[in-house]
């Protein structure tokens, strides 16, 4: 136990605990009534329904899962199948398309969050390409390497990789998108709101493999932490492992994995946007010393010129806006930049963004 980096170490208040909690309450939603072939075939009173318990799982777990969700089984099959040939490669085969400060997208195997370093290595696509960068995201510190845009790095093995993670991006996109207008609706707000900040959108993929650990009970394969973007979608694979902070009580709450289901989760974005309304939660993942494991998230993100605020339609009098408006680009290039060290500086958070009351 004593040769381990000690960049990987989490500190004792973070360490996975020896017993765990298996996740009962968190909602399982069936989406059967928004997939129905002809749209004016559905029910009203199901849709209804529908909003009515999404609006609850956002606001009680800001998680939940979802079944019968329409992303087509074989499409799902298929990435997860490239992105596990795509991890067995050669490290020296994945470092040609590694990211760097420059180019945000790419493999790479050294990420940390909250300043210790994650036992897992992860590959980065955007969904939208190309993407623009606005001169206002942020001021480069060397004017010569300063990108004008981020390009998806393919990697040339396995071959079917980048039309494997293209083919799922266009359909995980589409559910997050539905779920996005029943999430606008259970706040009251017309369904297609949020349409108009996804344009130009900074969304991307990941696909993380947390390798077998022989120190599963020091490291973590994803210490703890919220989604910074709006959305997320996430599929992940039958070893189980993430685990979910309870909002009543603060537990740490394992997410048993059912097949063919996503997790969704509620981001720091629409958090401001509700003016708290609906509240990302943390989560984390534990590595266990046997099994390798995979999951894919699709985090969908707004465009970097994005000013994202409370919304007017939420806030009045008697609930002010808690936030000052938040450039994503800014706060994204900020948030990525905290990624590539062990710093003991607290990364940018949204509640630097508080209104004081
Ligand atoms: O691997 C997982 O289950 C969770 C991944 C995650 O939370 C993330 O990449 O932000
Ligand atoms: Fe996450």
């Amino acid at each position: 136990m004593v040769d381990v980096d000690p960049v990987f170490v989490q500190a004792p208040e973070h360490r996975p605990k020896s017993t765990v909690i298996l996740a009962e309450g968190i909602p399982l939603i069936d989406l059967s009534p928004i997939n129905y072939q002809e749209e004016d075939t559905t029910p009203v009173s199901e849709i209804q329904g529908l909003v009515k318990q999404i609006g609850s799982a956002c606001k009680e777990w800001g998680f939940f899962q979802v079944i019968n969700h329409g992303v087509p089984l074989d499409k799902r099959e298929r990435i997860e199948e490239a992105s596990r040939k795509f991890f067995a490669l050669s490290l020296e085969e994945k470092l040609k398309v590694r990211r760097d400060a420059v180019n945000v997208l790419g493999y790479f195997e050294a990420e940390h969050t909250k300043n210790v370093r994650d036992w897992k290595e992860i590959y980065d696509f955007n969904v939208q390409q190309p993407t623009f960068i606005p001169p206002l995201v942020e001021q480069p510190d060397d004017e010569q390497n300063f990108q004008f845009q981020w390009d998806n790095r393919w990697p040339q093995n396995p071959p079917e990789f980048k039309e494997a993670c293209q083919e799922y991006a266009e359909e995980v996109e589409k559910l997050a998108y539905k779920l996005m207008e029943l999430i606008a609706v259970s706040l009251g707000l017309e369904g297609s709101r949020f349409r108009e900040f996804f344009i130009h959108n900074t969304s991307n993929i990941r696909l993380n493999h947390y390798p077998a650990c022989p120190y599963p009970d020091l490291a973590l394969g994803l210490g703890h932490h919220k989604d910074t973007g709006v959305l997320t979608v996430l599929a992940q694979d039958d070893v189980g492992g993430l685990e979910v902070r309870r909002k009543s009580d603060g537990e740490w709450i394992r997410v048993t994995p059912i097949s063919n289901s996503f997790i969704i989760n509620v981001g720091d974005m629409i958090q401001v946007w509700s003016n708290d309304a609906y509240e990302s939660v943390e989560h984390r993942v534990m590595v266990n010393s046997e099994k390798d494991r995979f999951s894919i998230p699709f985090f969908l993100k707004p465009a970097l010129y994005t000013d994202v605020e409370p919304l007017q339609e939420l806030t009045n009098d008697k609930n002010p806006p808690k936030y000052k408006a938040i450039n994503w680009g800014k706060f994204r290039t900020a948030r990525m930049r905290s990624n590539f060290t062990k710093s003991n500086v607290e990364n940018l958070q949204i509640y630097h963004f508080k209104v004081s009351q």
